[in-house]
């Protein structure tokens, strides 16, 4: 018996896996009116600002939105490239090189696709276009390696939002946190030990991260236990004594506390405590964006100047390294173990990896 119009998705198309990489997401362009969008939809999420939703509503459009976009604006022209914002840029970048490495495993039966939390391409476009793609059981791999609230959950949120409109979901595996990932950890410290064999060493290396509300650690939130242990590991790796390095947070929004110590306040100390070199790496982000090359290369490199330091250097995110990629796509496929390739393919993914390894060897 034939129905008309009961759904359009073609059951003899190949049912694929997919693999949605996301970050944070940036303005469309350096100017006042997208920031005014960007900074709307991001600071209107209640996982990012924990106050009263009446209170807040009235402070970020009275307050927020009026003076930050033009300073915001400002700031992002600074670091802008011709190919656009660093984040969506190298954004881009990782989910082409992880697609490449999942393809040559996998060829087509793998969908691999980003999105970005706030702002362009959103996560429900993308959830859409994996779904036409026949896609029906789904890796999510957010780009915080530290798990937060703010902003690890708030990107399940978003995928769950989309969900609700959807009848026929797929199977979901979520990745919510990769702090202590060993090939992770690595990937970092051949990064710094690649920098440092170049420019040498410092009086300290800074692990600087984004920071969050001190109250989210009092409700919770994990996200400071998990930057320490990310550092501890990071450190122990590089070989590092306990004063060759620190931890501090970075990027405060507003008056109240948030984790200490704070990245700023560290640099504007350092000079006195007779610590004339420093080397900075945030290894929270894993893209360049505004937060590292302006907030840290340049305003931190100012405060730590003028308290008297004399040598400033920041170490790049790891971005699209190869090292990089071949972690998270290490990560990925641990996550797409045990799925059976598509009902229309016998062939199973340990079969299908061990194949395609064999064909590695052969070469
Ligand atoms: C208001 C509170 C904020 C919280 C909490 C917060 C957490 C948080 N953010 C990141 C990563 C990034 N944040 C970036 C920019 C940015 N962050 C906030 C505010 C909070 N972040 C603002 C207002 C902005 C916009 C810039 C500005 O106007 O100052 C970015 C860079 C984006 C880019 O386009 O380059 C990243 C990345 C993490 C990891 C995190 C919690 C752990
Ligand atoms: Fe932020
Ligand atoms: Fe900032």
């Amino acid at each position: 018996m034939a129905y008309q119009g009961q759904n359009n998705f073609d059951h003899r198309q190949a049912q694929k896996l997919g693999v949605l990489v996301t970050n944070l997401g940036t303005p469309d362009a350096p100017e006042t009116g997208a920031l005014r969008r960007y900074l709307r939809e991001f600071l209107s999420d209640p996982r990012v600002v924990e106050v009263p939703r009446l209170i807040w509503f009235f402070i970020l459009h009275m307050v927020i939105l009026v003076i930050r976009p033009p300073r915001s604006a400002h700031a992002y022209k600074s670091v802008w490239t011709d190919a656009g914002s660093p984040l969506m840029v190298h954004t881009e970048a990782q989910c082409a090189g992880i697609r490449e490495r999942l393809q040559s495993q996998f060829g087509d039966d793998i969908e691999v696709r980003f999105a970005m939390r706030y702002g362009n391409p959103s996560i429900a476009s993308q959830l859409q276009a994996m779904e036409e793609a026949g896609v029906r059981k789904l890796v999510v791999l957010p780009l915080y390696p530290q798990y937060s609230a703010s902003t690890n959950a708030s990107t399940f949120d978003a995928i769950a939002k989309d969900f609700m409109q959807r009848r026929w979901l797929p199977d979901l595996r979520f990745i919510s946190h990769y702090p202590d990932y060993p090939p992770y950890i690595n990937a970092m410290a051949k990064h710094i030990e690649a920098f440092r064999a170049e420019h040498g060493t410092a009086d300290k290396l800074i692990f600087s991260y984004h920071g969050v509300p001190k109250k989210y650690l009092l409700n919770g939130d994990p996200y400071f236990c998990e930057c320490h242990k990310t550092s501890r590991l990071l450190a122990e790796r590089l070989g590092l004594g306990d004063d060759d390095w620190l931890t501090t947070f970075q990027s405060r929004f507003g008056r109240e506390e948030w984790l200490k110590p704070y990245t700023d306040h560290t640099l504007m100390a350092l000079p006195e405590q007779g610590v004339k070199s420093v080397q900075v790496f945030c290894p929270g982000f894993s893209s360049d964006c505004l937060e590292t090359l302006e907030e840290i290369d340049v305003e931190n490199r100012g405060y730590f100047e003028e308290a008297g330091g004399e040598s400033f250097a920041y170490i790049p995110a790891l971005n699209a390294e190869p090292d990089h990629l071949d972690a998270l796509t290490q990560l990925i496929e641990e996550n797409l173990q045990g799925w059976e390739l598509p009902e229309n393919d016998a062939v199973g993914l340990n079969e299908r990896q061990q194949r395609a390894s064999q064909k590695g060897a052969d070469r």
